[in-house]
């Protein structure tokens, strides 16, 4: 089985003036392909600063970081940038859509940083639109758009460089209860088509969607358990077109 991201014995400290932060104390995973991971933990344990290396955003103290064969920790920023800007699908709570931009140009934003924008990557972007049920939408902008329909548009934009992973952070934050249900429902369709799927937490019933749940306390790995329910499941079929209400 492929590998999406292997972390080994990772540390990471933050020197401050007066003292030494352990922010991580030695935590080792391995997402494979395929995967979606929740990972949770109480407010300190480790969360954000685990997700910055995930996300490239950050290099560790100690330890290792694959991407698939690719050992993140050695890279120098320049590399670090180029492989989060081409590599990882972000998702965040507040969605960063641009204003400006209608659904397919925010979708084509990674790529257009990259000058990788011509016919082929446009029509890329509008299936991708498709896929998270947008099709209809494809020249609104932002503001024309509810909460769950901007953050479809923040998925769609994710998938745009093929990433080993998309790593969210707190996708449902700033939605309602059934928004969030048609957006986990959109994560656990992506995962069955085989997309890898790394998302932060604090909400069991989000975490429940899942097919794995890594906790982390006091900077270590506290559990990292298999949510049998949802590796069991048969996967669903994909909703129609035109999109749902929200
Ligand atoms: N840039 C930093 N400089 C110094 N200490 C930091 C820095 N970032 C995080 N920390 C410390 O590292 C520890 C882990 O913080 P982190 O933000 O990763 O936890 P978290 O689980 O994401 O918390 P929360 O759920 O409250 O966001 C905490 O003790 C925090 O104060």
């Amino acid at each position: 089985m492929s590998v999406a991201a292997q972390m080994v014995d990772i540390k990471k400290e933050y020197v401050l003036k007066s003292e030494t932060v352990r922010a991580l104390r030695g935590v080792s995973f391995t997402v494979p392909e395929g995967d979606y991971v929740a990972i949770m933990g109480p407010s300190g344990s480790g969360k954000s600063t685990l997700l910055n290396l995930l996300g490239c955003l950050d290099r560790p103290t100690f330890g290792s970081f694959y991407l698939g064969t690719d050992d993140v920790s050695k890279m120098n920023d320049d590399q670090l940038s180029h492989i989060r800007a081409s590599r990882i699908g972000f998702v965040f709570q507040s969605y960063n859509l641009i204003q400006q931009l209608t659904v397919v140009e925010n979708i084509e934003v990674p790529l257009y940083y990259q000058g990788r924008v011509n016919a082929a990557s446009r029509k890329r972007c509008r299936e991708l639109a498709q896929l998270v049920g947008l099709g209809q939408r494809l020249d609104h902008r932002p503001t024309q758009l509810s909460g769950g329909q901007q953050q479809r548009v923040a998925i769609a934009r994710s998938l745009v460089n093929d990433p080993y992973f998309i790593l969210a952070d707190e996708a449902t934050g700033n939605l309602d209860s059934v928004t969030t249900e048609e957006i986990l429902a959109l994560f656990e369709r992506l995962n069955d088509e085989g997309r890898t799927i790394i998302m932060v937490t604090h909400e069991d019933e989000v975490a429940a969607h899942a097919k794995r749940v890594i906790r982390l306390r006091d900077g270590l790995l506290q559990s990292d358990i298999q949510n049998e329910t949802r590796i069991h499941a048969k996967p669903k079929p994909r909703p129609p077109e035109p999109e749902m209400a929200h």
